[in-house]
């Protein structure tokens, strides 16, 4: 459903240049530095299929929050394609993206960015007024989502109310108001406390095994991605190092770094660890 060939993002006034050369072999720190350049997405090479839940995870910098911005382009890439059922989405005018976004494609942020003085309903039925849905059926709609969430009769209230793991509930159900096919996450989840982010992805892995949105989920959080993910993808520095089951990742490392990853969490690989980066690209 939705495929990224050979995606690269640069960020730096000399983009083009970079990439140039990133393509030969991926630059040092001190050439990226010379042109005022970061390497966001090398060459991202991925497909994720109809009703799939992919998690994208890595450490901070890796590129995680970049690749998934650029499936629904709230960044323009600086090379590769994005298709989306076949349809290259970095061909469409201005027109055909706003109306790709708000049909087919449902974000959510760490951030949940709620309106303080709308009601918590008409925050979650907010995609739907702007699309010229009338009032008693985006109402409705919204109840029900609320209701997916597990915050029935909660839709006269005020998000100010709300705790933080209540109000990213409004978001996601904010995010699916439209019945968009594809969800994209970034770190929904990773703000709220260890107890209330295992309820909330509990609940989300009923509602997403109920609803089969295609999914890409980032985290940084290995147990959350071995928890809900169907596949999970490893990155480093801007490229992917390894994409596959979370079992086919513990038992079938790509690499020594993709071992380490697993060793943060895994017994079995835990007297290899050894430390890994603190953050990429620094
Ligand atoms: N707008 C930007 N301008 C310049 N560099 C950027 C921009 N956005 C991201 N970067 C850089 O691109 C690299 C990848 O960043 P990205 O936010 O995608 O990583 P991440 O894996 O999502 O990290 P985190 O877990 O901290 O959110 C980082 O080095 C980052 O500093």
């Amino acid at each position: 459903m939705i495929e990224l060939e050979d995606l690269w993002k640069v960020f730096g006034t000399d983009e083009q240049a970079v990439l140039r050369e990133a393509r030969r072999s991926l630059p040092d720190q001190e050439i990226l530095k010379r042109h005022r350049a970061v390497i966001g997405v090398a060459g991202a090479q991925l497909s994720v299929g109809h009703g799939e839940l992919l998690c994208i995870m890595g450490l901070s910098g890796s590129g995680k929050s970049t690749l998934v911005r650029l499936i629904n382009r709230l960044l323009e890439p600086s090379a590769g394609r994005v298709r989306i059922d076949g349809q290259d989405i970095i061909q469409l005018g201005n027109k055909a993206l706003r109306e790709l976004r708000s049909t087919r494609i449902g974000m959510v942020f760490q951030s949940h960015a709620l309106i303080d003085h709308l009601s918590i309903r008409d925050n979650v039925a907010l995609p739907l007024e702007i699309r010229g849905v009338a009032r008693t059926q985006r109402e409705d709609r919204a109840d029900e989502l609320l209701a997916h969430v597990g915050l029935t009769g909660l839709g006269d209230g005020r998000v100010r109310a709300l705790s933080g793991g209540m109000q990213q509930r409004v978001g996601l159900a904010r995010a699916l108001a439209a019945d968009p096919d594809i969800l994209l996450m970034d770190e929904p989840f990773s703000a709220l406390d260890p107890l209330i982010r295992h309820d909330l992805q509990t609940q989300f892995m009923a509602l997403s095994a109920d609803l089969r949105k295609t999914t890409v989920f980032v985290t940084h959080d290995v147990e959350e991605a071995f928890r809900i993910a169907d596949r999970v993808v490893l990155m480093r520095a801007g490229r992917i190092v390894q994409i596959g089951t979370p079992q086919q990742l513990l038992d079938q490392p790509a690499d020594d770094y993709v071992a380490r990853f697993m060793g943060h969490t895994n017994p079995a690989y835990r007297e290899k660890k050894q430390p890994l980066e603190a953050r990429e690209n620094a």
